[in-house]
């Protein structure tokens, strides 16, 4: 059963009398055990998206089902609470006057005392944060507010969770490791998740699948390194990386003519003969090699840690080119040759 079903999503805020589309015949699926990361630039509607899914929107029109339950309709509207849904916001929202205990048991009115007690201290335990029961949020680093804003969600034995940019307010060291953590934790409980990010490198490390928003539409969804390797269009490659383009003619079936030279493609290029296209470059798809008779020319050279990236002047176009084997000595206004390495082309046509 998948975890999540929407079809034909559609949103409006009202706003001076005027109607404003903010979802617009959105399609999307989670598979059960599945984490999928909505990422996409500011505005685009990923906040939208998960207040819907949780019940907190109004003005929605369209199909929610949430485990096979559908959620909202002419005749249904689930409250969040119905909805069986985990919400972590960003600001982690704790009740500042009740110690962590309190927090997490908040959500558990309805248990006999005992029974509290004891899934309080398992979910404490899980995000192995034990000894912290008795202390009030202000007595705790972000990270560990957070930690506990995911135990209290945890706590409600959620069949979905929804995460609204839950690790924004972390310095980068916490963030990347709480990351790890929670993930592990999601899939050890085998549960799915959604998660709203605008940072492709949080996408990257916390999630199954990214869907990639743009003006209230997904405009592509896969594992991360799909939507790298093999983006839809010019906005997604954009979006996930670095993209240098050359113009290509399509001169045979797999060949292709470049400021470059001829470039042969493992497979036919489904383009058809003598059109004009744009070639998609990821910096490390470039090789870079000194040459005292070079075309090129390096104009600038940054040192990022674990790899170097250069500008580099081909032919009268600037190319990024990236470099995992530091090169000691290669410096601005040298000579270069840079050549193509072999890999599956995207190619666009616009
Ligand atoms: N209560 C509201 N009334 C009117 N318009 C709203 C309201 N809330 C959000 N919007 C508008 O809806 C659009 C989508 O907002 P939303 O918060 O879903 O975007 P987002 O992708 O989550 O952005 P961010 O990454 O900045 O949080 C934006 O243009 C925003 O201005």
């Amino acid at each position: 059963m998948s975890a999540l079903v929407i079809k034909n999503l559609n949103c409006f805020y009202q706003e001076n009398k005027q109607k404003n589309h903010i979802l617009k015949n959105l399609d999307l699926e989670l598979q059960d055990n599945e984490i999928v990361c909505l990422l996409g630039e500011s505005g685009c509607g990923k906040t939208t998206l998960l207040r819907a899914v949780s019940g907190l929107q109004n003005n929605i029109h369209g199909d929610i089902t949430i485990n096979g339950n559908r959620v909202n309709g002419e005749s249904i509207n689930l409250a969040p609470e119905q909805r069986k849904v985990g919400l972590i916001f960003q600001d982690y929202a704790l009740f500042p006057h009740l110690s962590v205990f309190d927090n997490i048991a908040f959500s558990l009115q309805k248990m006999g005392k005992e029974a509290k007690r004891e899934r309080v201290e398992k979910v404490l335990a899980l995000v192995q944060l034990s000894e912290f029961s008795e202390r009030f949020p202000h007595q705790l680093s972000g990270g560990q507010q957070q930690r506990i804003a995911i135990a209290r969600a945890l706590a409600y034995q959620p069949e979905l969770m929804l995460l609204d940019e839950p690790f924004s307010n972390l310095d980068q060291h916490v963030r990347f490791k709480l990351i790890k953590e929670i993930r592990l934790l999601l899939k050890k409980h085998a549960m799915s998740a959604l998660f709203v990010t605008h940072s492709k490198e949080e996408g990257f490390a916390f999630a199954d699948k990214i869907a990639l928003m743009r003006a209230g539409k997904i405009i592509q969804i896969g594992a991360p390194q799909q939507l790298y390797s093999q983006p839809s269009s010019r906005y997604v490659a954009d979006f996930m990386g670095t993209s240098n383009y050359i113009d290509v003619q399509v001169a045979a079936d797999n060949q292709l003519l470049s400021d470059f030279g001829q470039l042969i493609n493992d497979s036919a290029v489904k383009h058809p003969l003598g059109s004009s296209l744009q070639l998609l470059l990821r910096p490390e798809q470039i090789a870079i090699n000194i040459a005292v008779e070079g075309v090129g020319a390096i104009v600038d050279v940054d040192f990022l840690g674990a790899f170097q990236q250069f500008t580099v002047n081909f032919k009268g176009k600037l190319y990024v080119v990236k470099q995992n084997n530091l090169q000691e000595g290669y410096q601005i206004g040298d000579r270069v040759n840079l050549s193509i390495i072999n890999h599956d082309f995207v190619l666009f046509n616009d």
